[in-house]
């Protein structure tokens, strides 16, 4: 499904990794592990296409994504660490905008199980700003649960969620994974009992 080849990357003068290559196929999982700095964000931007590698390809089904960003981008959700949501509209309105974006549907019904599911009821019409950290992550997350997108690339998704919200999250990945999709992510989280296809990916920091 995607392909790693050769990539290599250098910020400040400090190369972050050298001719990195690995391959992600359907129903696999793999967690992006390091140090601060050590450049798995730089990695997961430039794997989504929102950064150039200095050498590399990134393929998606053989295709270099630059030659069909718009097929690959259709297939991609890429979360970040700055979450995409916007901080002034609702929880709902924020469900509603995705919606539209990925010309997606859902009625009202399943709009409100979604947020009752991610504890977000009672407080799905107030300003995503006035929400917790952990609640805020929540609605960023909603997207998992709307996107028909087959490869997830997502920095770091269990930052702030309670234990209940990392339990919920690993359930929607493994549900993800049995149904051929393919995830890519950075987290502290210890994965390792959760996820018997889990492969792991080390990067130093490199001086
Ligand atoms: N846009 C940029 N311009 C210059 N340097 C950058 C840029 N983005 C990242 N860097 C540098 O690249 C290095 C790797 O950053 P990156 O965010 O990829 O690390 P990380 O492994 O994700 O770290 P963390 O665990 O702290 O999130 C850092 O030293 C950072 O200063």
């Amino acid at each position: 499904m995607l392909e790693i080849d050769a990539v290599t990357c250098t910020k400040q003068d400090r190369c972050l990794f050298d001719s990195l290559s690995f391959t992600l196929h359907a129903g696999q999982i793999m967690q992006i592990e390091g140090p601060n700095g050590a450049g798995k964000t730089s990695l997961l931007r430039i794997i989504a296409g929102f950064a150039r590698a200095d050498e590399g390809q990134i393929r998606y089904n053989s295709t270099d994504i630059r030659d069909d960003y718009d097929s690959f981008a259709a297939d991609l959700l890429f979360i970040g660490h700055k979450t995409g949501v916007n901080q002034q509209l609702s929880a709902y309105e924020n469900v509603q905008h995705w919606l539209m974006v990925h010309g997606a549907q859902a009625d009202e019904e399943e709009v409100y199980t979604l947020l009752a599911k991610l504890g977000l009821i009672g407080l799905e019409d107030v300003p995503v700003r006035t929400l917790s950290a952990g609640q805020q992550r929540r609605v960023a997350l909603v997207r998992l649960w709307l996107n028909q997108a087959k490869l997830w690339v997502l920095d770091e998704p269990f930052t702030a969620l309670d234990k209940k919200g990392v339990a919920m999250l690993q359930t929607q990945f493994q549900s993800h994974l049995d149904k051929g999709g393919a995830i890519l992510l950075t987290t502290h989280q210890d994965l390792t009992a959760h996820f018997a296809q889990l492969q792991t990916l080390a990067l130093e920091y490199r001086l």
